[in-house]
């Protein structure tokens, strides 16, 4: 059969963010926000704390009053009110205190607070045994927010911090790219949903594992297993997802040689393409569009399906709803062994990154059937296409997979 050259990993990559583009922007409820980014800035509609409050339990009092108190000659004040947090607060008189708690809104003609280890913790009379200055222990109006003010800019990734400042503003609804809707569908006959597989059946993970990676990735996914050569009903779990609103059609299996591969003649005669990536794992993949949504076709085997997930369709993903870090960080670090790489393929091979010795130790054999190792690795060497050896020690980039 004839080869054509292979595509860099590069230029798959833009073509998988192409084809996902940008989300538009809408509303959604702050609860549902988490981990998303915030499309316009917002603004206070009003200020934080909304009225002067005590900043500690113990008595509101005018500072002039307390002014001579000492230890030894404490100043006696009557406690003409007591305001727990969530009272409407009053007015002090001079020469009175009130009781207040932490919280509760500062009464008027008050402007110093004295805690409660400062005095005889008094409910009728309390003696107060040192002086503190106006403005001590007050909590004012606008300190941590003024009204009208850009508390969160364009471009904020909503995480609790920022839920917690919205809430507390009374912003229940934020403007943000939505989360990409995904199906993830596993192909391939040998496959099965049953723990009990029959003979020459293997137990689905594919599925799982990129739903996962989706979730992962801040998008939702709609998982599904499909195991039969059918492409006409094929096409119907498409369309109907499509008219549920899908924004990725994201397929494992059936991309490579294979004379019963149900993604490629359901999908290649749609416009989807099948190309071979200059990458180890993960050559063979499928790209395009089919009805509004773009289309992902990774290989399957499982190793090259999340290392694929992990070089195309996490940073495409985390683009499309504009997060401000699209890819996964990268280090550099010292390999702890010598490796090899083939002649011409970027190598995404698994590792375990140790941060303290600046080290990363190449976790497994190269090929893309060892879900085992893949799953106690925690990072990705990464090693350029024209690399085909390293000694121990060298230096590399490394994909940091748990940032
Ligand atoms: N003649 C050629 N054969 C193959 C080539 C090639 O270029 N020429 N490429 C190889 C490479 S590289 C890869 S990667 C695989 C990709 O194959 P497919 O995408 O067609 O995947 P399948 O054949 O369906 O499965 C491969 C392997 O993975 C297992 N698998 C598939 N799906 C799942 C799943 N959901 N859960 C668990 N395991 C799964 C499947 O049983 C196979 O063992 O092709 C090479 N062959
Ligand atoms: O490219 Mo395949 O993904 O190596 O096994």
């Amino acid at each position: 059969m004839p080869t054509s050259p292979l595509r860099s990993v590069a230029d798959h990559q833009r073509r998988i963010a192409d084809l996902l583009g940008s989300l538009a922007p809408t509303p959604v409820p702050l609860t549902e926000a988490r981990g998303l980014v915030l499309a316009e800035p917002v603004t206070a509609p009003e200020s934080l704390p909304s009225f002067d409050n005590s900043a500690m339990d113990g008595y509101a009092v005018r500072a002039e009053d307390i002014a001579d108190a000492s230890p030894d000659s404490p100043v006696r004040l009557p406690v003409a009110a007591d305001i727990p947090a969530g009272s409407p607060g009053g007015d002090l008189a001079p020469g009175t205190a009130h009781r207040i708690m932490t919280g509760a809104p500062l009464p008027r003609g008050a402007d110093a607070v004295v805690e409660v280890e400062l005095t005889d913790g008094g409910t009728d009379v309390v003696a107060i045994t040192g002086a503190r200055e106006a403005g001590s222990f007050i909590r004012s109006a606008g300190v941590d927010v003024a009204a009208g003010t850009t508390v969160l800019d364009a471009g904020a990734v909503i995480g609790p911090a920022q839920i917690g400042l919205l809430a507390a503003l009374g912003v229940r609804e934020v403007v943000v790219r939505p989360r990409p809707r995904v199906l993830v569908c596993s192909t391939g006959s040998e496959l099965t949903e049953d723990p009990e597989p029959d003979a020459g059946q293997i137990r689905d993970s594919n599925s799982f594992m990129l739903a996962a990676a989706v979730e992962d990735a801040g998008a939702v996914a709609i998982r599904r297993l499909w195991a039969a050569d059918d492409v006409p009903t094929f096409l119907g779990i498409l369309d109907a997802e499509l008219d549920a609103g899908v924004d990725l059609i994201l397929t494992s299996g059936g991309v490579s040689a294979g004379a019963y591969e149900v993604v490629k003649d359901a999908l290649g005669p749609r416009g989807v393409e099948f190309t071979k990536v200059a990458m180890q794992p993960g050559m063979p993949q499928g790209s395009g569009t089919y009805g509004d949504a773009a289309v992902v076709c990774l290989p399957g085997n499982p190793v090259s399906s999340l290392v694929s997930f992990e070089v195309f369709v996490r940073p495409a993903l985390r683009a499309s709803y504009g997060h401000p870090r699209p890819h996964r960080r990268v280090v550099r670090a010292a390999l702890t062994e010598a490796v090899t790489s083939p002649a011409g393929k970027r190598q995404l091979r698994r590792g375990r990154l140790d941060p303290a010795a600046g080290t990363v130790e190449p976790w497994g054999p190269p090929g893309s059937g060892f879900l085992g190792w893949l799953a106690g690795a925690d990072c990705l060497i990464d090693l350029p296409a024209d690399v085909t050896s390293l000694d121990a020690g060298a230096t590399v980039d490394v994909w940091d997979l748990t940032d």
